[in-house]
């Protein structure tokens, strides 16, 4: 269905949606512009499946108004599922069919005829590197083959959106690697992409534009550079050759933090060169060299440190 309003994606305002008595989405707003790549981002249990449930006509929202490819998942779940893949939590694989088994019923779902159909699962199966696995079951697959079967399965209908939830989770990462390569092609072939994940890395990589969700609120909002360079996270390291050296260096440096092990000391502040200048000329008056510096720029983790209440329950991938 053409949206005739406005050229978005998705849009949603004022997204409300309750569970017994704990509120899980508390009022967002977000949009998403069509062939992008949107990374929802955020700890356990923030309602990141909540939202794509909802956007995607699996769930109900109590309150908000939302389109999804120009139309309304409430009043108009047909022409939303038309428009959109979903993956993920809700794979659509049967354990019992084989790979292509399992292509060939989406493709009966979306009443493709016999010979585009045969034409479109072999193209799948092997755009996803799963010739030599079609005719097996998908229990036998590693996490990353499932992963890419269920993505292929929800390009069947040649969707405009595709909503990835969480698509690395418990995927190796060499998986993850192909998966974030399957993810960069979808967009290139002008599918917008609806991304959840728990990964900093992976939405830094991959996301054009960035939610971080957090307790039911959209908590910041940009391109991963803009949230980096929204916050004050950088810091400067040095280290140093002796604990006396390293003593003066603290005295000198009025609020920087000392880690004895290390011999090293911490100080606020990214890679602003004047700020830089300024310490090294302190330290130089001080008659202390040096041993080593390094330079940290403020990182999603940071920001996650900074504007979530759950920062430790976010997950590092194992890259
Ligand atoms: N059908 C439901 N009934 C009751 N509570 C639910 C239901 N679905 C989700 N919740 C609750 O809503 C909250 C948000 O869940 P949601 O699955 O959206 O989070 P999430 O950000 O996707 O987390 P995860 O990374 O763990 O998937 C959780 O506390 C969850 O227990």
């Amino acid at each position: 269905m053409v949206n005739q309003h406005s050229n978005l994606a998705i849009e949603v305002s004022g997204l409300r949606k309750k569970y017994g008595q704990q509120h899980v989405l508390r009022g967002i707003d977000f949009s998403v512009e069509p062939g992008a790549i949107f990374g929802m981002l955020g700890p356990n249990g923030a309602g990141k499946t909540t939202t794509v449930k909802i956007l995607s006509t699996l769930a109900s929202p109590d309150s908000g108004r939302i389109r999804v490819a120009g139309a309304d998942p409430v009043s108009n779940p047909k022409a939303v599922r038309s428009a959109i893949g979903v993956t993920g939590q809700f794979s659509a694989i049967d354990d019992l069919l084989t790979g292509e088994e399992n292509l060939r019923l989406m493709a009966d779902l979306h009443h493709l005829d016999r010979s585009t159909a045969r034409t479109r699962i072999s193209d799948l199966l092997e755009r996803f590197d799963l010739t030599s696995a079609a005719k097996k079951k998908p229990s036998s697959y590693s996490g990353g083959m499932r992963r890419r079967l269920d993505v292929a399965m929800g390009l069947m209908g040649s969707p405009q959106i595709i909503f990835l939830d969480e698509p690395t989770t418990g995927v190796d990462p060499r998986g993850r690697k192909t998966m974030w390569d399957i993810v960069r092609n979808l967009a290139e072939d002008g599918i917008t992409v609806f991304l959840t994940t728990q990964y900093l890395e992976e939405a830094d990589e991959l996301a054009d534009h960035i939610a971080l969700l957090d307790d039911g609120h959209i908590v910041a909002e940009g391109t991963p550079e803009e949230l980096k360079a929204s916050i004050p996270g950088g810091h400067i390291e040095l280290r140093f050759n002796t604990q006396s050296d390293l003593t003066i260096a603290e005295n000198t440096l009025r609020g920087s933090e000392r880690f004895d092990s290390e011999i090293a000391l911490r100080v606020s502040g990214g890679n602003d060169i004047t700020h830089l200048r300024g310490i090294l000329q302190k330290l130089d008056e001080a008659s202390v060299p040096v041993a080593n510096l390094s330079i940290h720029s403020p990182d999603l983790d940071d920001v996650f440190l900074e504007l979530t209440s759950q920062p430790n329950q976010t997950k590092r991938a194992l890259a």
